[in-house]
């Protein structure tokens, strides 16, 4: 499962479990873009951030795993290069790439979107607010209606700034993270509130 993850949160936690459990896979693996182009034209917390926060999120689950493939790629992030490095990885796997509904609509705008079918098994998710259709013209996609999260990581972003809670939206360990670093309460408030590490701030993002 490809994702920004600014932070990781329960939507994508339950989509990744149900996906696993409906077609029964041996493992899910987390993949926390580096430059994910396509996001609004503001910013992205930096990458080992993004890391650290999946990682303990998937952390007490036996069947998920982090890669830093993304992160550790130079240059816009597309997913037609993660599925090629994971089948590298792992050349008997059978790939599934889970996407939620948003995603699914967009996919017909990635690099190499025509590539994309005969690298991996597609998987749609339901998403509240969005509309859940395979792309015109894709081979193999599964679409998959999984429990309701009306969760964002741009609400959890926004909960944060405004000294709102984001327990129980993300892992108790993630708001932990959060907190600890100051992410997302922005440079001056992170600083005054003398929280460990100073904010290292944010990186732009690039079109290709
Ligand atoms: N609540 C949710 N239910 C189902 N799928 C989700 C949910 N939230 C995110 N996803 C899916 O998880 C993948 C990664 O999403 P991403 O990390 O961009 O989170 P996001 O909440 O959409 O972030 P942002 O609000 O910053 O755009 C995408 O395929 C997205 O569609
Ligand atoms: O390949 C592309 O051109 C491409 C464009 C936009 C998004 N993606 C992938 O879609 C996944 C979700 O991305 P995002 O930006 O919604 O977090 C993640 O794995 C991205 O790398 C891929």
């Amino acid at each position: 499962m490809g994702g920004t993850f600014d932070p990781i949160h329960h939507g994508h936690l339950v989509a990744a479990s149900e996906v696993a459990g409906e077609f029964d896979l041996d493992e899910v693996v987390f993949v926390p873009t580096g430059h994910p182009w396509q996001k609004a034209a503001g910013a992205v917390s930096p990458a080992e951030h993004r890391y650290l926060m999946t990682v303990i999120a998937t952390a007490s689950n036996p069947r998920f795993t982090v890669s830093r493939v993304d992160i550790e790629r130079d240059g816009p992030t597309f997913t037609v290069d993660t599925l090629r490095d994971l089948k590298r990885q792992r050349p008997e796997a059978d790939l599934f790439f889970i996407t939620g509904a948003d995603v699914m609509a967009e996919i017909l705008t990635w690099k190499g979107a025509e590539e994309l079918w005969e690298l991996a098994h597609f998987v749609g998710v339901t998403r509240p607010g969005h509309d859940l259709a395979a792309p015109v013209g894709s081979s193999g996609v599964n679409l998959l209606e999984v429990p309701a999260m009306a969760i964002s990581s741009t609400d959890c972003r926004a909960r944060v700034a405004q000294h709102k809670p984001v327990w129980y939206l993300v892992p108790d360990g993630v708001v932990q993270y959060i907190n600890k670093y100051g992410l997302y309460l922005g440079p001056e408030a992170s600083a005054e509130a003398g929280h460990v590490g100073a904010y290292p701030g944010t990186v732009p993002v690039e079109a290709p």
